[in-house]
């Protein structure tokens, strides 16, 4: 198995009897889950899905991911939230870190997961003269932010593609039966793929919503499967003595009961920015409710200890590190002596890149426990498709088990309505027409006069 979880380093934060103290109710919160007993079970598609996915659907994403490699310069993956995050943070994790820039590869942008006139407008001209497909993806097809990018996209497409070359080139993943997306591909002929309706959009990575577009970038999403495979049968083991995923749900939130509430995701791979993007929605989705939850922030290091790190070393106590370490690099580099050292750096020739890194992210690491910061480390052994996969798998089943220890409904998301309501008001949508007048008044009335 090429994932492990460290938590030694915590130790000296919260005592392991604390930790032990978990075990029944993580058993409580393992049956909940596989046993879909526990607050928001309809939504535990994902809890299996690794190891029972529709297979005739796969083959149909690997085909489509095929078809648009062999006739488009460029994908544009239109998706917000979990309908965006997820792909994008394999693709950034596992391609060349230049993908886009790189001779002969299928290039991806994204769109719609912001409501920026510039962004879109830059996208369009950076479009000009490449083929491209589409894939929009929204569970409830209603979303305004990919809404709003699609009209904009598919006019472009209709326009350079005409109404029917459009549509072999546009592919919606929806719901597969409802919604204003599934209703508009119906009617189009879009080739459609499923959200299935038992999964959740944070959940969603390893379904044709992260899939089509991981495939599309060339990435190999048998390897991905075969990896959350592995790591549901692993993490399918109620004893929090040996199931490392329940032990990361049941070290943060013991840490969290000791007044701890913000974990920063610290990575030493840049690559790895958008994996912390994901890994944010996961948690903070899941948990940020009821007026509790750890916060979850991230850092990219060792860029950021050159902005943040003086934070980390020395502002509030309040932070938990888990750094999501990786044992074996893509890429060795060995430095070279330099006959003059003026930088003074030639201890270090002869040492790989990796090595000098690690041996920061281990100075990181001594440095903030004895600054009060406890640290957490997730390794993967080295960074694949395939152990991308597990880290997905550990990371969901560690969200939903620590979101019920913490005594949430890990798979709603109530709040985020708040501010698309104000929106919708704000902008005159049919139905809002007294919220509209009641923010108005609340506005003229906190104007001073
Ligand atoms: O796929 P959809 O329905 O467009 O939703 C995108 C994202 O928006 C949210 O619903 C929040 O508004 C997330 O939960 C979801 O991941």
């Amino acid at each position: 198995m090429a994932i492990t979880f460290d938590y030694s380093n915590a130790l000296s934060f919260v005592q392991q009897h604390e930790i032990d103290y978990f075990g029944d109710f993580v058993n409580v919160a393992h049956r909940k889950l596989h046993e879909k007993e526990g607050p928001g079970s309809d939504y535990l598609g994902w809890v299996n899905l690794p190891l029972a996915y529709d297979q005739e659907e796969f083959a149909r994403i690997k085909h489509a991911a095929q078809r648009i490699r062999s006739h488009s310069d460029a994908l544009i993956v239109i998706g917000i939230g979990g309908s965006y995050l997820g792909a994008r943070s394999a693709i950034e994790a596992l391609s060349h870190t230049f993908h886009n820039q790189m001779e002969g590869k299928t290039q991806i942008y994204f769109a719609g997961q912001n409501i920026s006139s510039t962004y879109i407008t830059h996208l369009l001209e950076m479009l000009e003269g490449k083929n491209i497909s589409l894939n929009v993806i929204s569970k409830s097809g209603t979303t305004t932010e990919p809404a709003i990018a699609f009209r904009i996209l598919r006019e472009y497409m209709e326009k350079k593609y005409g109404k029917h070359g459009a549509r072999r080139r546009i592919f919606a993943t929806t719901d597969q039966s409802k919604g204003a997306l599934k209703k508009l591909a119906d009617e189009e002929g879009y080739e459609t793929f499923v959200i299935p309706d038992d999964v959740g959009g944070r959940y969603s990575v390893l379904t044709a919503v992260g899939l089509l577009p991981i495939a599309a970038a060339g990435l190999d999403i048998d390897q991905m499967m075969a990896g959350a495979a592995a790591a549901a049968e692993k993490y399918n083991n109620p004893d929090l003595a040996t199931n490392e995923s329940y032990q990361y749900a049941a070290v943060r939130n013991a840490l969290y009961r000791k007044g701890k509430s913000i974990e920063l995701l610290a990575n030493f791979e840049p690559s790895l920015h958008f994996v912390s993007e994901w890994w944010k929605q996961l948690f903070g989705e899941s948990e940020g409710k009821d007026q509790k939850g750890l916060y979850p922030a991230s850092v990219d290091f060792t860029t950021d200890l050159h902005s943040m790190g003086q934070y980390v070393q020395e502002g509030r106590r309040d932070l938990i590190e888990t750094v999501l370490a990786v044992k074996k690099p893509r890429i060795e580099l060995t430095i070279q002596e330099d006959e003059g050292n003026l930088d003074g750096l030639n201890f270090v020739a002869g040492m790989t890149m990796d090595e000098v890194n690690k041996q920061a992210a281990l100075g990181t690491r001594l440095a903030h426990v004895d600054g009060g910061v406890p640290n957490l480390i997730v390794e993967l052994d080295e960074l694949t498709e395939y152990t991308y996969g597990e880290m997905v798998y550990f990371f969901e089943k560690a969200c939903g088990i620590s979101g019920l220890l913490l005594g949430v409904n890990p798979f709603d998301q109530p709040g985020v309505e708040a501010y698309k309501n104000n929106m919708f008001a704000l902008l005159g949508k049919p139905g809002f027409e007294s919220q509209k007048a009641e923010l108005l008044n609340r506005i003229a009335a906190a104007k001073p006069e």
